[in-house]
């Protein structure tokens, strides 16, 4: 239940946030965020979001293109954090120093990255690996040059494989901490518990799923037998389990070529930033995250985990899974582990 108690705790505190009568001061703890791609379709929300969050005291936008009308529209939002867009070339709003991603990333506690290309309609996640992969290795670069000491979390795809190539980035710099780098798979906690949430007639804030493997397909497996009082048939508990390993997939399917989840990503990967800004306050918190695992033979995994103030505190046991869930987990751990290797190969091949 724990994430999803936080995920409603977060989400009052952005609607009660923007009241035209003042600033909400929750945070006693001054926090920059950086969202890399905040001018796409995930990072616009996202940084809406961070924008009304209490918890972020510094935002800073950073994209190819746009951030600094991004930064210059949520600047009127009447909320204490302070906000800034930058550009690669010395292009920034407001106009101050060299702008770029030296300024975006110096300082920041939390980096989140949502850059790079989404899917069309018949792709697979690892169908952007070509173009996504470059994006993320030159932005973690700048982050082990500007902010060695930030959490970095990582929402572009291919999760499975951006997450090993943001470590073996900060390795080959001699920065590399494993408690501080994670693949944001809250996405598919919030698909699982608003699907078993309709299932059994429940309010979805009443259920907190827990999800473990991936970030793509079968490699995402919700453990549905968890779920206090949830009951199946085997036929609605296979529906219900491949509409969650391919809920990305009903989205693409939907945007017809417009792009993938966006407005529900961005949602996602803000309950799990503030999460983070929480943790780094000292607020003890548990969320599922891809992270660098020793739970399973892969050496990355999606698990609960309990985050502190220096990032991974403790990635809890994965406990037992039932024989359907055992069976998926079989299937899904050789193309999870094809994956992190592709990702680990790409940096240094
Ligand atoms: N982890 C997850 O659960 C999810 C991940 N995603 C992934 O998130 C990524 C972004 O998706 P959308 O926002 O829909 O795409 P989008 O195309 O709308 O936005 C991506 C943004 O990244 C920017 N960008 C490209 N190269 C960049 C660079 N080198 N530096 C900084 N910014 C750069 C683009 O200019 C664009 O504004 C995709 O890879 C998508 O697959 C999407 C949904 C869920
Ligand atoms: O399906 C996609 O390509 C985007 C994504 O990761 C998701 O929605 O879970």
């Amino acid at each position: 239940m724990i994430m999803n108690r936080l995920a409603t705790k977060a989400i009052s505190a952005v609607a009660r946030t923007p009241s035209s009568r003042g600033f909400s001061t929750t945070s006693a703890v001054d926090a920059k965020v950086a969202v890399l791609g905040a001018a796409g379709g995930i990072g616009q929300p996202l940084s809406l979001l961070c924008k009304l969050s209490p918890e972020v005291t510094e935002l800073s936008c950073y994209d190819i293109v746009g951030t600094p009308g991004v930064a210059a529209d949520l600047s009127h939002i009447p909320t204490k954090s302070s906000i800034t867009g930058s550009l690669p070339s010395p292009v920034s709003w407001p106009p101050r120093g060299n702008g770029g991603l030296a300024e975006t990333l110096t300082g920041a506690d939390v980096v989140v990255i949502p850059a790079g290309v989404p899917r069309k309609p018949g792709m697979t996640r690892d169908d952007l690996f070509n173009t996504n992969a470059g994006i993320v290795k030159t932005l973690v670069e700048g982050c082990a040059e500007y902010c060695p000491d930030a959490m970095i979390a990582i929402i572009s795809n291919p999760v499975n494989s951006t997450v090993p190539i943001a470590a073996e980035v900060l390795k080959k710099a001699g920065k590399y901490n494993p408690n501080k780098v994670f693949g944001v798979t809250t996405l598919d906690v919030c698909r699982a518990n608003t699907f078993v949430a309709n299932h059994m007639g429940v309010d979805p804030k009443d259920v907190d799923v827990t999800v473990v493997g991936g970030h793509a397909g079968i490699t995402i497996l919700p453990l549905f037998s968890r779920v206090n009082g949830a009951k199946f048939t085997d036929e609605e508990l296979e529906k219900i389990t491949v509409r969650t390993q391919f809920g990305g997939d009903e989205v693409v399917a939907a945007k017809a070529g417009a792009g993938s989840a966006t407005l529900s990503m961005a949602y996602a990967g803000y309950i799990f930033t503030e999460n983070l800004l929480k943790a780094i306050r000292g607020e003890d918190i548990v969320q599922c995250a891809f992270v660098e695992s020793n739970l399973t033979d892969a050496p990355y995994f999606a698990s609960p985990v309990k985050f502190g103030k220096d990032g991974v505190k403790e990635i809890l046991p994965l406990g037992e899974l039932s024989a359907y869930e055992k069976k998926w987990f079989d299937k899904m751990m050789p193309e999870l582990k094809n994956q992190i290797k592709k990702g680990v190969d790409f940096v240094n091949n």
